[in-house]
């Protein structure tokens, strides 16, 4: 077991309010630099803090530390020219809460495991001369590009408002969105206002990493993301494609060390922590009040148990090697929600009954809490019969807790009535529910025929199930965005712009870049949370 911090695990820690977020306050943390990318030979100093500052008279560079004091240090020597980056990729997976959601949201126990959905981040960046950054999220249908000396950056690199690769931001700063809206009013101006909120939400989170971690500096670049996550259906999309933007543009001021085989594990926990710090601000973009659970599985990988009960401070995380490779079936509603929704509903529910929600959220901790209990037991064993009805029984407990919490669907409880007829398994939503997925834990000794007829009933009435393995890699990191592919071409198959955008639908995706299915594929690395 690998902790951050920990826990009790008997679900008594005090509650901790998220109805109220703290006004902006970045904690600079311990972590030291020195760890570059070694991939990159660009000309920024590889900090990522200041690569926009001058060069001083005195041939040290000056920078500003988040509470606004100057920092002399050494001068680095800056090269003429660099040459382009090339064009490379970032992967990173979604996520199942097994139990836990929403009253993760409010300091209590969580756990959640990747799944082998993922998405996929290429970055290609442009020669000198072209000075614009275009975000593609061609499956949203949005694409739009920006004018890299038009942003602001004399706001975001104000002494007061500068923040680090490495800095904790645990809120948003409203003087900086505010910043960014006259470069959002264009975005996607052609389609409805409803369809539009989701986009420029997701080009504020680009955005406003971009300006946070980027400075005028940046190379010119295209940013284009596809993925077989189905969004807004409860399985982490929005938190997998905020790790991607996190970690490109990490890897792009250079300051992640691998990901490498031999790396230490200690060493590759920093950088996840870095790309999860980041894809945390990502989701603060997207969903105004997120927990953090679904970047920080996407991040890392496998599958964790996590608890932030104060979030000015980084969250209780507890890598879970030993998470059992649960026999789950998922399945899409196809009824579309969103997480801000679900989650202000379960606010407003606790504002209206405070006790009684307390005491549903509550319940809900014991449940993750016994769940964790079960798995580090020192004889556990993962697939006994024992085991799954444990998990089984916790499993439909969590559900009638989400119920009464009032974040289930019609469809949701179709899909549950419909595997508790056939008895084959237990049933929860799973994400923020009000539609979107949910998952059955199936019965070690039910019969195959029995499930191949519910998955038929399920099919005829419209539902759509998910292949997908639990607990599979964390971020990941083809550079260059080369693969062998069985591809003539030598030294392997470039991936450029075309062929990635071109792949049809997901078993495209799949085939031309993917790992969800195929761990080993060559070329692609990833790194590796600390198994003990
Ligand atoms: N394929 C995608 N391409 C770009 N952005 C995506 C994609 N899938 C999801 N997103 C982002 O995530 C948001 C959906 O987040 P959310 O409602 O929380 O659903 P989920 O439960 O899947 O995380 C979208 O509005 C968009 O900002
Ligand atoms: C409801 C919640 O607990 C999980 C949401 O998951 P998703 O966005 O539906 O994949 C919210 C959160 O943890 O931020």
């Amino acid at each position: 077991m690998s902790t951050a911090t920990v826990p009790p695990l008997n679900g008594s820690v005090g509650a901790s309010s998220s109805q109220r977020r703290p006004v902006a306050r970045f904690l600079q943390d311990e972590i030291q630099d020195g760890h570059l990318h070694p991939y990159m030979n660009g000309h920024s100093n590889g900090n990522g803090a200041d690569s926009d500052s001058q060069l001083s008279d005195s041939g040290s560079t000056t920078s500003s530390t988040a509470n606004g004091s100057r920092l002399r240090r050494p001068a680095m020597s800056r090269k003429a020219s660099s040459p382009m980056a090339p064009t490379f990729m970032v992967s990173a997976p979604g996520k199942v809460i097994v139990y836990g959601e929403h009253a993760v949201v409010h300091g209590k126990a969580a756990m959640a495991a990747a799944i082998s959905l993922r998405s996929y981040l290429l970055v290609t960046t442009l020669s000198k001369s072209q000075r614009t950054i275009t975000l593609n999220f061609r499956d949203l249908g949005l694409k739009h590009t920006w004018d890299i000396d038009a942003l602001p950056w004399d706001v975001f690199h104000r002494a007061d408002k500068k923040k680090f690769y490495y800095s904790l931001v645990t809120s948003l700063d409203d003087e900086l969105v505010e910043a960014l809206e006259p470069h959002l009013k264009d975005v996607s101006i052609d389609i409805p206002e409803e369809q539009r909120k989701p986009h420029v939400r997701s080009a504020l989170a680009f955005l406003y990493l971009f300006c946070s971690l980027g400075s005028p500096q940046s190379p010119g670049a295209i940013y284009t993301l596809r993925s077989t996550i189905p969004t807004g259906a409860g399985l982490g999309s929005s938190a997998s494609v905020c790790v991607c933007l996190s970690s490109a543009l990490l890897l792009q001021i250079r300051t992640l060390a691998g990901p490498h085989p031999d790396q230490p594990p200690d060493e590759a926990e920093t950088q996840i922590e870095r790309i999860n710090r980041w894809a945390f601000v990502g989701e603060l973009c997207i969903h105004g009040n997120p927990s953090g659970v679904d970047n920080t599985v996407s991040a890392g990988g496998k599958a964790v148990f996590f608890k932030r009960t104060d979030y000015e401070k980084p969250p209780t995380v507890i890598s879970l090697p030993t998470f059992p490779e649960l026999p789950l079936l998922i399945v899409d509603t196809q009824q579309t929600r969103s997480t801000a929704t679900e989650v202000a509903k379960v606010l407003s529910l606790k504002k209206a009954h405070p006790v009684v929600t307390e005491s549903i959220l509550d319940s809900i901790d014991q449940v993750t809490c016994s769940a964790c209990q079960l798995i580090e037991t020192p004889d556990f064993d993962g697939t006994s019969d024992e085991t799954m009805s444990h998990f089984g029984t916790l499993i439909r407990l969590n559900h009638g807790l989400l119920v009464s919490l009032g974040v289930s669907h019609p469809r949701l409880e179709r899909i549950r009535e419909l595997v508790d007829y056939a008895d084959v398994g237990w049933t929860k939503l799973t994400g923020a529910g009000g539609g979107g997925c949910a998952m059955t834990l199936l019965r070690p000794d039910a019969k195959p025929e029995v499930i191949q007829e519910l998955k038929d009933k399920l099919a005829s009435e419209g539902f759509n199930k998910y292949e997908t393995t639990l607990g599979g890699d964390g971020i990941g990191v083809l550079y260059p965005a080369v693969l062998r592919n069985g591809s003539d071409e030598e030294g392997g198959e470039e991936i450029d712009q075309q062929k990635f955008e071109e792949a049809e639908g997901h078993i495209g995706i799949e085939q031309l870049v993917g790992v969800g299915f195929h761990e080993k594929r060559e070329g692609w690395k990833f790194w590796k949370r600390a198994a003990a």
